[in-house]
């Protein structure tokens, strides 16, 4: 069986989209996922997406890691899922209900209200999220957001300056954390602007991460570090994050489409 693909990015967080909302595909699960998204004998991507119909929603939106695995929020997909769209959307996700606007060359998204508590995150045990006594080699006191997805945030004079492909898997893979994490080191520049790098949770070190900038800001702005709207500047681009009154996370963006293409289903299945 043919199937068309599109491929797609946000700041070079890159994506291969799957549209089954008019016609289904055979179920895509974790080794599927995992195929296509291999950079060697597959199409290669961060994600893989996967379009469906929604009983609650315009559509529903799956993200698939790296690794295979399903998670519940992607935030530079969603903005590429917008571009594809092309007009505002209602779209469940595993995190629950996010509404796509696009925007010229990208996408508005609400990624709806982060959740601090520390069963939230989730942690193996109670403690404070705000400023975790924790640490590992030169990453400590994090704080940590659920933004539809678990994110821990360390703030440090240099994030550059951070082994990350040492450092993040070591805590992604915590036992502290029993849905693993996604791991941030950020630099707070100004009251308005932090840099981000971010080691994925099941994808490892991207060149951009939605949920990381979301999280990132929502933990800056609760130790007042920064105001509530914040540039995030990740080595793929900049996002814009603003933390409204009212609670709810608005991220604005770029997303790109590259190329559109199409594989045969039983090489990867
Ligand atoms: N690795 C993340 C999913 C993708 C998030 C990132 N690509 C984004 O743009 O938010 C997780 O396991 O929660």
């Amino acid at each position: 069986m043919r199937v068309p693909f599109i491929k797609m990015h946000g700041l070079g967080n890159d994506f291969i989209v799957l549209d089954a909302r008019d016609a289904p595909l055979p179920p895509v699960d974790a080794d599927v996922a995992r195929a296509l998204a291999d950079r060697h004998t597959g199409i290669g991507c961060d994600q893989l997406i996967l379009l469906q119909p929604s009983e609650q929603a315009d559509f529903r939106m799956r993200i698939f890691n790296h690794d295979g695995g399903e998670v519940e929020a992607c935030g530079n997909a969603s903005r590429a899922v917008a571009l594809l769209h092309a007009a505002p959307a209602r779209v469940e996700t595993g995190g629950g209900l996010i509404d796509l606007r696009p925007a010229d060359g990208g996408a508005s998204v609400d990624m709806g209200v982060p959740r601090f508590g520390w069963e939230d995150i989730p942690l193996a045990y109670p403690m404070d999220t705000l400023t975790m006594p924790v640490g590992w080699d030169m990453l400590e006191e994090p704080g940590a957001a659920n933004v539809g997805n678990p994110h821990v945030v360390f703030f440090i004079e240099d994030c550059d300056a951070v082994p990350l492909e040492t450092l993040g898997p070591l805590v992604e893979t915590d036992a502290l954390f029993p849905q693993a994490v996604n791991v941030n080191v950020a630099t707070i520049e100004s009251r308005t602007r932090l840099r981000l790098r971010v080691w994925e949770r099941g994808a490892g070190l991207t060149r951009a991460c939605g949920t990381g900038a979301c999280a990132a800001a929502v933990v800056a702005i609760r130790r007042k570090r920064v105001g509530r709207s914040v540039t995030v500047a990740l080595p793929g681009g900049e996002l814009q994050i603003d933390w409204g009154e009212d609670g709810r996370i608005t991220m604005t963006g770029p997303a790109t489409e590259s190329f559109r293409g199409e594989f045969e289903w039983d090489d990867f299945a």
